[in-house]
């Protein structure tokens, strides 16, 4: 070790607080020599580190760089079937049913199966009429855009609705009692 003379490497700094610190420890001196000796064995395994640490840290720059900025999803437009019949001008028939032990869907279903097979050129579709629509405004808005409506309704005490139509019943009465005030003022 040459400090003074000429300058002394970091390694060369290094040996000397190993060799003193194994000395002031009361450690085994050969621990010191053996990383005196070792030197250059240390110092090419430090620069093979810094290598493999500089490649994998200009794999991930590269990376990094080379990935496209993340795009905005499209929305999803899929068409139905539903949607493209519907495209080429074909009647849409609903058939509601409201009901309390089953009797109405099955009738309701039966009507639209038997219909399929006389009339391919019409889309049928059944339905609860408690799941058409989740506002009152919302009957109205769907009800527009139907061809046809076929109501299977069963009723139920003196003639009331059952529990999964109560909705629709309230909606359909108001909308009764309107249309009978416009009837009146129009003298019809
Ligand atoms: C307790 C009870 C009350 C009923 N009240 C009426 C009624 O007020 N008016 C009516 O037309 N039918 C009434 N019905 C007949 C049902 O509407 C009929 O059985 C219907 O097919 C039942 O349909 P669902 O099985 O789809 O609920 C009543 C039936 C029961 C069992």
């Amino acid at each position: 070790m040459q400090i003074g003379s000429e300058k002394a490497s970091s390694l060369d700094l290094l040996s000397v607080v190993i060799v003193s610190l194994s000395d002031g420890y009361g450690l085994d001196s050969s621990t010191g020599d053996a990383f005196v000796e070792n030197r250059l064995l240390i110092a090419v395994l430090s620069i093979v580190i810094a290598v493999l640490v500089g490649c994998v840290a200009i794999f991930f720059v590269r990376r990094s760089s080379g990935r496209k900025p993340a795009e905005t999803p499209k929305p999803l437009v899929v068409k139905t079937q539903m949607d493209t019949e519907e495209d080429q001008g074909k009647k849409k028939v609903t058939v509601f049913f409201r009901t309390q032990t089953r009797t109405a869907e099955g009738f309701a279903k039966a009507l639209a199966e038997e219909a399929k097979a006389r009339y391919p050129n019409a889309i049928f579709k059944v339905m609860d009429i408690d799941e058409y629509a989740t506002e009152d405004d919302e009957y109205e808005e769907n009800l527009k855009k139907e061809s046809l409506a076929v109501f299977f309704l069963a009723t139920y005490g003196d003639g009331e609705p059952t529990d999964n139509a109560a909705r629709f019943y309230k909606w359909f009465t108001e909308v009764d009692v309107v249309v009978d005030e416009l009837l009146y003022e129009q003298g019809i």
